[in-house]
């Protein structure tokens, strides 16, 4: 029988990922929420915490984009979080939640065979939900945590908290909303959850080698995993506003430009849907 608890689990991943930028990888069965309490300890110690990563079997209290809650049932989602360091104010903060993107679709890709099969079946919606056949497989939240006065660190730095959840096994039963989806039932596949972590912290570490420095990098391979740019979408801004248009690109600071024929809007925040 293989063993599913969170020990076995944080001692494989540790084994897996020696050498690589993630220096203290823990796992819990349940907790309220990863990205909640790296938010937390960041705010106490943000040099310590850069590095860490947090895997929860459970979530109790998942955080989702624009306070929504987020559901992780245990055993049936990878519910991460990891700690990057900011060392220096940057304008590029924005897209360290599109590069998360590109990590969580690469890692799908590598571990269901079956997705491989068909390019830009596994796309992303911008700003980061990763999509298979247009059903939202798995959502992340980047949270920045700003060093304090005290901490001795330069100003505009601090610890970017970044949370990701992949429904691996949850059950059309268990979907919140019916445009969900899981691996399982995406790609009639169950998938090994030390395996997709690894592929994850992976190409993590590789993307985040490229950051802040080198984003035209980083943006050709976002444009090359997006359903997104160069499409029709509906952009609902904060406060309701709907808009139409092409998606024609993603800003510097990983804002969406939509070009409605009329105007050119460039948003930070905001829901995607992709018309065709
Ligand atoms: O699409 C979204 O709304 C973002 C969902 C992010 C969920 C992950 S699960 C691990 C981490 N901990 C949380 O509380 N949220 C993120």
């Amino acid at each position: 029988m293989t063993d599913s608890s969170a020990a076995h689990l944080q001692t494989q991943l540790t084994d897996r990922m020696r050498g690589s930028r993630w220096s203290r990888i823990e796992v819990v069965e349940s907790i309220g929420s990863t990205n909640a309490d790296l938010v937390a300890r960041a705010s106490g110690d943000p040099a310590a915490v850069a590095g860490h990563v947090l895997i929860a079997l459970e979530q109790t209290a998942g955080r989702g984009r624009h306070t929504r809650a987020w559901e992780s049932p245990a055993g049936a989602q990878l519910a991460m979080s990891v700690a990057v360091g900011v060392p220096r104010p940057t304008a590029a903060l924005g897209w360290l939640s599109l590069l998360a993107g590109i990590a969580v679709s690469a890692a799908i890709e590598e571990v269901c065979e079956p997705l491989r099969q068909t390019p830009g079946q596994v796309n992303l919606k911008w700003p980061n939900d990763v999509l298979i056949d247009d059903r939202k497989v798995a959502g992340i939240l980047a949270e920045f945590v700003a060093a304090g006065a005290g901490d001795g660190q330069a100003a505009g730095s601090g610890t970017a908290v970044i949370g990701l959840g992949i429904n691996t096994a949850m059950t059309e039963e268990q979907f919140p909303v019916p445009t969900a989806t899981s691996l399982s039932v995406a790609a009639g596949q169950s998938v090994d959850h030390a395996d997709l972590a690894v592929a994850v912290l992976t190409s993590l570490d590789d993307l985040l080698t490229l950051w802040p420095d080198r984003l035209p990098d980083i943006a050709t391979r976002y444009r090359a995993q997006s359903g997104t740019l160069g499409s029709q979408v509906k952009l609902i801004l904060p406060g309701d506003k709907e808009i139409v248009g092409v998606a024609e690109e993603i800003d510097a600071a990983g804002r969406i430009v939509v070009n409605t024929g009329s105007e050119k809007v460039v948003a930070a925040a905001g829901d995607v849907t992709h018309l065709r």
